[in-house]
């Protein structure tokens, strides 16, 4: 990550959400929020009986009621300014975004010829070619060549990363710059689609809508506001029928202690800042809906090779079985894997030379090369004079050796199985109907597996491992790292099988994956984080892309998720409980303006009823800033199961929302008693 991205905020980002703040005061763009919509309505109110007293035959203290329309104002700004500082990081990246994306000249091939034409001209399905030092006009796949690319421009990363044709690491993004060699781009997004851009139109927060949380949170904070709204209304005729004279900025005043103020300022601010934590994480997440539904997660699918595992398996060893050789079965192994471009493929070639045998390679010249796929889970060539060399899973050689007749080595299995029980990968080396021996993968474990699957054990998330590889690894890397559940010799289409069976009792289900065949089981996820370096195909099913292609910060991307629930949760019991404590402030405060003889009501013992209303009304506009940090940063948590943290936060948030303002207003009333 660049420095430039992970700067906390500036004097830049603070001075134009002040300006921000006003802008928004635009009540049409206010309305979006109906709380504090109702204040600026009162606001406005409040401004019109200061300037025209006589209209509104108000007998009153132009001095208050001056004092009430700036507190009010201020309530306003300080909400407008949590929101516009939470935009602030995405608006300030999206405009260096913008910039990198200015013009590129793209070199494309119409035919046999070659066209410089702007990358703004540059369709879907067209191919250019892109050499040494240039950038990349568009996103796309290779289809032709390898080169290193500087991705730094969207991943702030700044070591180049390989892209190829074929296999999982094709995909290339516009604006990104070749810094070796030269490749062939086949264009795979129209203009104002691509990658950068939707970037841009998600940190800039263009097409932000409300996520279902935050919909039915505002639901609620609606009906408050229209209940309480009610009742200040109805206040107003009761009280004038029992002679009882309430002033309008008084009611007003009253109004807007009671209704939800504190979270309905921050609300929108927890959300973008929430969707600014992972981007600064370097996940883009599609949507806000992607960050909450992380949140939420009850089951997680994770890989076992590459996501729990280092996943550079690399043969260490050759190992003969039925009396073959060393030599022989290093020797097929080699001629299966000559265009084997899989990492376990090369090193097999590598532990030749390693070893320091020789292979007769000429055998596979005009061979077939029979490519891995995870279905068959063997590779292999068909050669010219008609053997099928072949290597892969043991269970899968197995069966393809019987198939034709051919028969089991008795010490396969035992070999093979001493090489899973130490969490390695046994691939079965055979040609025709005979085995030949075994190559042993080894992969080691990330270190902190265990650990942070434990922590997703007591937030009650459930982790299942799926691996193509045997049982017996699968059970030792399973045990080694602590996940929960494992799925051995599984296949791309049983991923989805989890996830829908999951899914069907009502679990939230996340994974992670990089492969076409992945696509399928992240579209079917409600959390599906896909891998930069993968390809297209993954990147659009998922709803989150993570720019350094570590799967395994699926794990980080759902702390984050829940943090976000967890901040929207507190700050609401927090501001409820708060407008409660401002109750006992205010109404009293009135009743005494009215009637003097209720001064036993005064529980608070404040200065005067004047400054009662307006200490209120100071701690209500002042607690929007001062929980700014708090909503931006989110709460700090330990992880727990849900109902332990519910409980947690309505004794600290829900108690401490009650008690702090008593000591506030208290505290405000004190100063604010010796000036009115
Ligand atoms: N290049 C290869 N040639 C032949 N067989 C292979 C090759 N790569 C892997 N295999 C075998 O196929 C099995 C399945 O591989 P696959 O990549 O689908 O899953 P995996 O990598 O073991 O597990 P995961 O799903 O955790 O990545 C492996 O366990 C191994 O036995
Ligand atoms: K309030
Ligand atoms: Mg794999």
């Amino acid at each position: 990550m660049n420095a430039k991205r992970k700067s906390m905020l500036n004097s830049a980002i603070v001075g134009r959400a002040v300006k921000d703040s006003f802008i928004k005061l635009n009540p049409i763009a206010m309305m979006k929020n109906p709380v504090m919509f109702v204040v600026e309505v009162g606001t406005a109110i409040v401004l019109l009986m200061t300037l025209f007293p006589g209209y509104f035959n108000a007998k009153d203290d132009i001095g208050f009621n001056l004092t009430v329309f700036f507190i009010l104002l201020f309530t306003v700004l300080f909400a407008n300014f949590a929101e516009a500082l939470a935009e602030g990081r995405g608006k300030a990246q999206a405009d260096s975004l913008k910039r990198t994306k200015k013009e590129i000249t793209a070199n494309k091939m119409t035919g046999s010829t070659i066209k410089v034409v702007p990358s703004t001209e540059l369709r879907k399905g067209d191919i250019v070619i892109v050499s040494h030092g240039e950038m990349i006009p568009g996103d796309g796949e290779v289809i032709e060549g390898l080169a290193s690319v500087d991705e730094s421009a969207i991943t702030g990363e700044s070591a180049p990363v390989i892209k190829e044709a074929g296999g999982d690491f094709g995909s290339v993004t516009g604006g990104t710059r070749v810094v070796s060699d030269r490749i062939v781009v086949r264009i795979t997004s129209d203009p104002g689609e691509s990658f950068i851009d939707r970037m841009i139109a998600l940190v800039e927060g263009a097409k932000r809508q409300k996520t279902p949380n935050e919909l039915a949170l505002s639901t609620l904070l609606v009906s408050l506001t229209l209940i309480f709204l009610i009742v200040v209304v109805t206040l107003g005729p009761i009280a004038g029928y029992l002679d009882i004279d309430l002033q309008v900025p008084v009611l007003i005043a009253l109004l807007v202690c009671l209704i939800p103020t504190t979270i309905g300022g921050l609300l929108s601010a927890i959300g973008i800042a929430g969707m600014d934590r992972v981007t600064q994480f370097n996940v883009l997440a599609m949507s806000g809906k992607a960050v909450e539904a992380a949140g939420d997660i009850n089951t997680m699918i994770l890989d076992k090779t590459g996501t729990i595992t280092f996943g550079n398996r690399m043969a260490s060893e050759f190992i003969p079985v039925g009396g073959e050789s060393v030599q022989s079965v290093g020797e097929w192994a080699a001629i299966g894997s000559l265009q084997d471009e899989t990492p376990e493929g090369r090193s097999v070639l590598e532990l030749m030379k390693k070893l320091k045998l020789n292979a007769n390679e000429s055998l596979a010249a005009g061979g077939e090369f029979i490519e891995f796929k995870a279905e068959t889970r063997m590779s292999g060539i068909d050669l010219k004079d008609g053997r099928k060399v072949r290597k892969g899973a043991v269970d899968a050689v197995k069966r393809w050796v019987v198939a034709q007749g051919g028969a089991v080595p008795k010490d396969l299995d035992s070999h093979g199985d001493s090489i899973a029980r130490e969490g390695g990968t046994p691939l079965a080396v055979a040609v025709d109907n005979r085995i030949y021996g075994l190559i042993y993968l080894k992969d080691t474990v990330k270190p902190g597996m265990r650990e942070r699957f434990d922590e997703l054990r007591r937030m009650g998330i459930k982790t299942i491992m799926c691996t193509g590889d045997n049982p017996l690894t699968a059970a030792t890397i399973a045990r080694e790292a602590g996940v929960d559940e494992f799925i051995a010799e599984s296949k791309p289409e049983d991923k989805i099988a989890v996830i829908r069976r999951e899914q069907a009792e009502g679990k939230l289900v996340a994974m992670t994956g990089d492969g076409t065949n992945d696509a399928p089981a992240l579209a079917q996820a409600d959390v599906g984080l896909a891998m930069n370096s993968g390809t297209i195909a993954a990147k659009e099913a998922a709803n989150m892309v993570d720019l350094d292609s570590d799967p395994s910060k699926i794990i980080e991307v759902v702390s984050i998720g829940k943090q976000l629930l967890m901040t929207r949760g507190a700050l609401t019991t927090f501001s409820i409980a708060n407008d409660i404590a401002k109750y006992f402030a205010i109404i009293p405060a009135m009743f005494i303006l009215a009637i003097p003889e209720m001064s036993v009501l005064n529980v608070m013992s404040l200065g005067s009823p004047m400054s009662a209303i307006l200490s209120a009304l100071i701690f209500n506009a002042i607690i929007i800033p001062l929980l700014i940090p708090l909503a931006m940063k989110g709460v700090a948590y330990k992880p727990m199961k849900a109902t332990k943290l519910l409980r947690r936060n309505i004794l600290v948030y829900g108690i401490g929302g009650v008690i702090v303002p008593f000591i506030g207003i208290k505290l405000i009333d004190l100063v604010v008693h010796l000036l009115v």
